[in-house]
């Protein structure tokens, strides 16, 4: 059988979406694969940045495909992926998870410490500027457009000193680019950072057990963990966190972080759980965090993510 597989025409994506297929060829031999790539909202509508109401930007086109049986399934950065895709689809297989760290971008192999005073560093999230300000509030963060290699120009070409992406994206795209590896104590990253979701229709059963063969038992724990938080939050406060969570010899460990606007004030909770049953341990953090007051300082994030998005 051959199964249509509908992915981003990113470099990133198109990494993605071909490391998955030799996967599940080493599980299913004989299936074919056959690669439709499909332009997404944020792949054309590079002026808006990712602004907390733009949900799925980079998704619902290709999970809308699925739905009308134009595709079999479609290859995606789980964290692009929103937590209400529709119910006539499911996540049938999360692989194995690459780093969920973010790194440090720059021409001359600076780090953190290192970067020249009052250095211009480009990100395309709120949270990691947040994250780079609170320990260089010296430097001036801005937007930064455009997919990974364009954005790595920028600093090439001198438009910026640094810029922050995930190491997942560089590792797998096989960027030798100069970097240092940001901690997820002072970076906890987006949730699902690093993880990829294949998402298929929910009633293909056929597809489903195909896809299930390159299953992660621990990634899959670790990020349902994480999207349960971040559905949580979503429902209450509508702003962006740092979320990870470690499954390591039966243990289950989900530590959070939200920022106020000003990126001076934190609430970090490290709380561990029963790891089968890690959406559980995601809603706990969740009503830890509202119970905290975790409305109080995450209000006004609207308001920044405008001002940051005119500059
Ligand atoms: N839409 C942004 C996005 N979605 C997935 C990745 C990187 C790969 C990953 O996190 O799995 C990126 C780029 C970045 O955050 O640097």
């Amino acid at each position: 059988m051959t199964f249509l597989v509908g992915t981003r025409g990113s470099k990133l994506s198109l990494a993605q979406t071909n490391w998955v297929i030799s996967e599940l060829q080493k599980q299913n031999p004989g299936s074919e694969f056959e690669i439709k790539t499909i332009t997404t909202k944020g792949d054309t509508d590079t002026r808006a940045l990712f602004t907390i109401d733009q949900k799925g930007i980079f998704e619902k086109e290709i999970d809308k495909a699925v739905a009308e049986k134009q595709i079999d399934f479609a290859v995606h950065s789980l964290k692009d992926v929103p937590s209400d895709i529709s119910k006539s689809l499911t996540i049938a297989c999360v692989p194995k998870r690459e780093s969920a760290n973010d790194v440090l971008i720059t021409k001359d192999g600076f780090n953190l410490k290192t970067i020249p005073l009052n250095a211009v560093v480009g990100t395309s999230s709120l949270r990691r500027a947040v994250q780079v300000s609170r320990i260089r509030p010296d430097v001036v963060v801005k937007p930064v457009r455009g997919n990974i290699e364009t954005r790595i120009n920028k600093v090439i070409d001198g438009k910026f000193d640094a810029i922050i992406l995930a190491e997942a994206g560089i590792s797998r795209l096989g960027l030798d680019v100069k970097h240092s590896v940001l901690s997820t104590k002072d970076f906890p990253p987006s949730p699902g950072q690093g993880a990829l979701a294949i998402v298929c229709r929910a009633d293909d059963d056929k597809t489903i057990s195909m896809l299930k063969k390159i299953e992660d038992k621990k990634s899959r724990i670790e990020i349902e963990a994480e999207r349960a938080l971040s559905d949580y939050v979503e429902s209450g406060c509508r702003f962006p966190v740092g979320a990870l969570a470690i499954a390591n010899s039966g243990m289950l460990k989900l530590t959070v972080t939200a920022y106020s606007v000003d990126g001076k004030k934190s609430i970090t909770i490290e709380k561990t759980g029963d790891i089968d049953k890690p959406r559980n341990l995601g809603q706990d953090v969740g009503e830890e965090l509202q119970k905290i007051g975790i409305a109080e300082i995450a209000s006004n994030w609207r308001e920044s993510l405008d001002e940051w998005n005119k500059k």
